[in-house]
C-alpha cells in the first residue's frame, strides 16, 4: 500500500489530499510525494534490522529534495551520498553526517576536504588512485580518514544493463580477487582507518539471491582479510533493492533484510544498507496534463505536458511506470495511446501503447515517480522544471517551487557590445 489511492468519490487522492485540487492549486506537471509513505518504507527496513547493529542510509540520489531527507532525517536515517552537493542536501535537511557514506567514482580532492571536516561515517572507496587522494587529504588536515572498499563481487544482478553495477564490465569498485592486496596498501597508509567492506550490485532487482551470493562472496573476503590482521567493523550491501512498477514481484524489505541479517549471524558487524529506490519510488506521483489527442491509423497519441525532461526513466531505459486517471468517474471513450511529452525527440515519451479513457484536458497521474523522477529532470527544451509537493495527511506542502522561465537563462551572459 502506497497511500495513493482511488477514494469513495472516484477520485485518486494522496494521503488525504485529492490530487485534482494540487493539480489546479499549482499547475502541472507536478511532483507529489507522500510522507507517511517515505516513512513507511524506511521503518520496514529499520525495523527488520532490529536489533542487529545497523544503519539504513537512504540513497539520496533517488530523491534529493529537502523535505525528502528532512523527513528521513527526523526518523534518524543515514544518507549514501556521491557528490559534495549531496552532503550539503544532507545537512541542509538537518541530517547527521555522522551517519553519512560517500560512494562514487569520481571524488574530488575539495568534495573529500568537505567531507572529511564534516566527519562522516565512511568513504566508500573505489580504486586505488581513490585510496592514495584520500590518504593525501586527510594527511594534509590532520585527520583520520574512515574508509570501506567497494568491491565488485562480478555478479549478474539481472537488472538493465545500464544499472547493474555489479560485473566485471562495470566501472564501479574493486575486483574481488585484488580487494586482499588493495587493503593491504590501505592499511599501509598512514591517514586512513579501515573500518568497513562496502558493495552494491545494481539497481531494481526483484530477488534476494544476487545479494545473498554477493554476501558470500564478501564474507569469505571478511574472513581472509581477518587472517591478515584487518578487522572489517561494518558491511555496507549497498542498495538496489527493486520495486513493482508493473507485474514484478521484488521480495519485500523485510524479507530481504532477514536474510542477508540471518548470513551475518555470530559475527560482530554493522549492517549499512543504502536502499533508494525502495524508499522513495512507490512515494511518488508525477501529475500531467492531457495537452491534445492525436488519432492515427498507426498509433493514437495522447500528448500530455510532462516530458522526457521532466521524467527520464521511460526514454532513458525503456522503463514501464503506471499512467492513470486522476478522476476515474469521467465518462470517455476507450483508446489505446503513446502517451507523449512535447518534447522534438521521437524517444520522449512516458508509456506506449496504453489503454486510457482520456480526452483534452483530463489529469493523468504517473506512478512509481518518487524516486529518479525530478533528479533526474532537465531543462532540454527550454522547459522550467515542475514543482514538487509533499502531502502529509490532509496538508499539502509545496516543497520546490515551479521553476520560472528567467530561471532558464541563470547566469548566463550576452557576449558584450561590438
Ligand atoms: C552506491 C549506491 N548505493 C545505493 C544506490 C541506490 O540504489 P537503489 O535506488 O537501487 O536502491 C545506488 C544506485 O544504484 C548506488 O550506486
Ligand atoms: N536512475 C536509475 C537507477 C540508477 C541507479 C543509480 N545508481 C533508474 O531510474 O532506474
Amino acid at each position: 500500500m502506497d497511500y495513493f489511492n482511488y477514494q469513495t468519490d472516484g477520485r485518486l487522492y494522496g494521503e488525504g489530499c485529492d490530487l485534482s485540487v494540487l493539480a489546479e492549486q499549482y499547475g502541472t506537471p507536478l511532483y507529489v510525494y507522500s510522507r507517511a509513505t517515505l516513512e513507511r518504507h524506511w521503518h520496514a527496513f529499520d525495523q527488520a534490522a532490529g536489533d542487529v547493529a545497523h544503519l539504513i542510509c537512504y540513497a539520496v540520489k533517488a530523491n534529493s529534495n529537502l523535505a525528502v531527507l528532512g523527513v528521513l532525517a527526523r526518523l534518524g536515517s543515514g544518507f549514501d551520498i556521491v557528490s559534495k552537493g549531496e552532503l550539503c542536501r544532507v545537512l541542509a535537511a538537518g541530517g547527521d553526517a555522522s551517519k553519512v557514506v560517500f560512494s562514487g567514482v569520481g571524488k574530488r580532492v575539495e568534495e573529500i576536504e568537505f567531507a572529511l571536516e564534516k566527519n562522516i561515517f565512511c568513504f566508500n572507496v573505489e580504486s586505488v588512485a581513490e585510496l592514495v587522494r584520500i590518504n593525501e587529504v586527510a594527511g594534509r588536515l590532520g585527520k583520520i580518514a574512515p574508509i570501506s572498499i567497494r568491491v565488485n563481487p562480478d555478479i549478474d544482478a539481472g537488472t538493465h544493463p545500464y544499472i547493474s553495477t555489479g560485473l566485471k564490465e562495470n566501472k564501479f569498485g574493486i575486483p574481488i580477487e585484488q580487494a586482499q592486496d588493495i587493503y593491504a596498501q590501505a592499511a599501509a597508509m598512514e591517514n586512513l582507518a579501515i573500518h568497513g567492506l562496502d558493495c552494491h550490485i545494481g539497481s531494481q532487482l526483484t530477488e534476494v539471491a544476487p545479494f545473498l551470493e554477493a554476501v558470500d562472496k564478501l564474507l569469505v573476503l571478511i574472513d581472509a582479510l581477518a587472517s591478515d590482521g584487518i578487522h572489517i567493523k561494518h558491511l555496507d550491501v549497498g542498495g538496489g533493492l527493486g520495486v513493482r512498477y508493473d507485474n514484478e514481484t521484488p521480495p519485500e524489505p523485510k524479507e530481504y533484510v532477514q536474510q542477508i541479517k540471518a548470513k551475518l549471524q555470530g559475527r560482530n558487524l554493522t549492517l549499512v544498507f543504502e536502499p533508494g529506490r525502495a524508499i522513495a519510488a512507490n512515494a511518488g506521483v508525477l501529475l500531467t496534463r492531457v495537452e491534445h489527442i492525436k488519432p492515427g491509423d498507426a498509433k493514437s497519441f495522447a500528448i500530455v505536458d510532462a516530458a522526457m525532461n521532466d521524467l527520464i526513466r521511460p526514454a532513458l531505459y525503456s522503463a514501464w511506470q503506471a499512467i492513470i486517471p486522476v478522476d476515474n468517474t469521467l465518462e470517455r471513450a476507450k483508446a489505446v495511446y503513446d502517451v507523449v511529452g512535447p518534447i522534438c525527440e521521437t524517444g520522449d515519451f512516458i508509456g506506449k501503447d496504453r489503454e486510457l479513457a482520456i480526452t483534452e484536458g483530463d489529469l493523468l497521474a504517473v506512478r512509481s515517480a518518487g524516486a529518479y523522477g525530478f533528479v533526474m529532470a532537465s531543462n532540454y527544451n527550454s522547459r522550467p522544471r515542475s514543482a514538487e509537493v509533499m502531502v502529509d495527511k490532509e496538508q499539502a506542502i509545496l516543497v520546490r517551487e515551479r521553476e520560472v522561465l528567467s530561471d532558464l537563462w541563470r547566469g548566463e551572459h550576452l557576449l558584450p557590445q561590438a
